[in-house]
């Protein structure tokens, strides 16, 4: 994105908006509630097009491109996508029918490498045994993550997850959080946007962060650069103590 800027109204959502997501980079997108963080995961899933500036998603200028074939490229996990999937649809089918972008009533028909990839994805995500049961029953963790599974169904070269672990009790954090890093440190793995309002929720493994305060840059780049107490207070607006415990990061107020 170069110059990015999106309005509504007399409203910028985000503005001025210069980012550069490479394909072997893993982001994290942090700022606090209406800092933009959603528009600008939309304009990267080609949803929304930039008032000002260009951007580029995959390779392609956004407003020249067919946005619906730009989509198939993407794998998106977000609250809005999670609603709109009928509880009463079969995992496994809410993990396969990605290919087709619907989400369900699908009456397609798949063949058994779509079967054999979609429980290889469900497995590796830990829901493996899950597969049969339907969407409605599953605990919200292992909702986020039958949605991950199918974000990356069809193999996407670009992942993008929009507050995956909101809603989740410490332990789906914490087993969400240890799935989104071994996918963060899997050299096969999309280039990945992880979108939060949490330093606790950053994965071992995201390599770039960007931080977001009413629709501006604070500050981004290499996380271990950018990640710091001053930059932190910076993007909530108080005085904030950044703590590093190992790989993970926590923080609180000053005092
Ligand atoms: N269509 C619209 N018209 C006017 N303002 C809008 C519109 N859509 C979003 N906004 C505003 O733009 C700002 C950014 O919204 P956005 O959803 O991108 O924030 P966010 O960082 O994802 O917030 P949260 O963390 O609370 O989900 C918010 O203040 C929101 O109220």
């Amino acid at each position: 994105m170069t110059g990015v800027g999106v309005r509504r109204g007399a409203t910028n959502l985000i503005s001025s908006v210069s980012w550069n997501v490479e394909l072997d980079e893993r982001w994290v997108v942090l700022g606090g509630n209406g800092a933009g963080k959603t528009t600008l995961l939309r304009v990267a899933n080609a949803e929304l097009h930039p008032t000002t500036g260009v951007a580029h998603v995959l390779g392609e200028r956004l407003g020249r491109v067919d946005v619906f074939e730009l989509r198939t490229r993407i794998g998106l996990c977000s609250s809005a996508l999670l609603a709109r999937v009928p509880a009463e649809e079969i995992v496994r089918d809410v993990v396969m029918s990605a290919g087709y972008a619907v989400v369900g009533r699908w009456r397609e028909r798949y063949d058994e490498i779509d079967t054999g990839r979609a429980d290889e994805l469900m497995k590796s995500l830990g829901i493996g045994h899950l597969g049969d049961r339907t969407f409605g029953t599953l605990s919200e963790g292992e909702r986020k993550r039958a949605l991950i599974a199918r974000a990356l169904m069809t193999d996407p070269e670009l992942l993008l997850l929009d507050e995956p672990a909101a809603g989740l009790d410490l332990g789906g954090r914490e087993d969400l959080v240890a799935r989104l890093s071994e996918l963060a440190m899997d050299p096969d793995a999309p280039a990945t946007v992880l979108v939060t309002h949490h330093v606790e929720e950053i994965p071992p493994g995201f390599t770039h962060l960007l931080l977001l305060r009413d629709g501006s840059v604070v500050a981004s780049g290499l996380l271990d650069d950018v990640l710091t107490s001053e930059n932190l207070s910076a993007t909530f607006g108080q005085d904030l103590i950044l703590e590093r415990s190992g790989d993970r990061f926590f923080a609180r107020r000053k005092g």
